[in-house]
């Protein structure tokens, strides 16, 4: 089946971070797609991916960038599929440049900021896998079979003296 969901990163250095939501897409067997693209180094690429994105099939873009994070806006600025911004943990700032750069997108322009980090990209790809199974129901079943996983975890181990150091 063809990519419902599109990941996009700035750089090959954001895999670390971005593998999360590739993973969790993976888990939950929902078709997606991996590419770096950059709103600075490959503008051209970044906009045909972002002009083509929805003929192509794709319903969300979970784009993950660091530092002058404009990847994630500049997306949203091309297409009007809905873009969830990831943003990665930059050595300088600790993620608050990205973050910032992300989030305060002037209105007209939406971009659906997650947290900085794994948490964030694990969490876009939840939230991307939600927005999808509107449309193709098949795939709430595994998202209601994560939440119930983590129930499971964390009922197992409820007493933390419990837990080793
Ligand atoms: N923020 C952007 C964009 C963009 O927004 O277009 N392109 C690359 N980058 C970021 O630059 C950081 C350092 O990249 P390198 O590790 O390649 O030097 C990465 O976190 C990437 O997301």
């Amino acid at each position: 089946m063809n990519a419902l969901i599109g990941i996009i990163m700035g750089s090959t250095s954001d895999w670390e971070t971005m593998q999360h939501a590739a993973q969790t897409l993976k888990q939950l067997d929902i078709p997606h797609d991996v590419e770096v693209v950059s709103a600075h180094r490959t503008p051209d690429k970044l906009f045909h991916y972002a002009e083509t994105a929805e003929s192509k099939g794709l319903e969300v873009i979970i784009a993950g960038a660091g530092g002058a994070a404009h990847l994630p806006g500049m997306t949203a600025a091309k297409t009007a599929i809905p873009v969830l911004g990831v943003p990665v943990q930059s050595k300088t700032l600790n993620g608050m440049d990205s973050l910032l750069s992300i989030v305060q997108m002037p209105a007209g322009i939406p971009v659906g900021t997650l947290a900085i980090g794994k948490a964030g990209a694990i969490n876009a790809a939840l939230l991307a896998a939600a927005i999808v199974s509107n449309k193709h129901p098949q795939y709430r079943p595994a998202l209601d079979a994560y939440r119930q996983q983590q129930t499971d975890n964390v009922n197992a181990n409820s007493d933390p003296r419990q837990v080793q150091s």
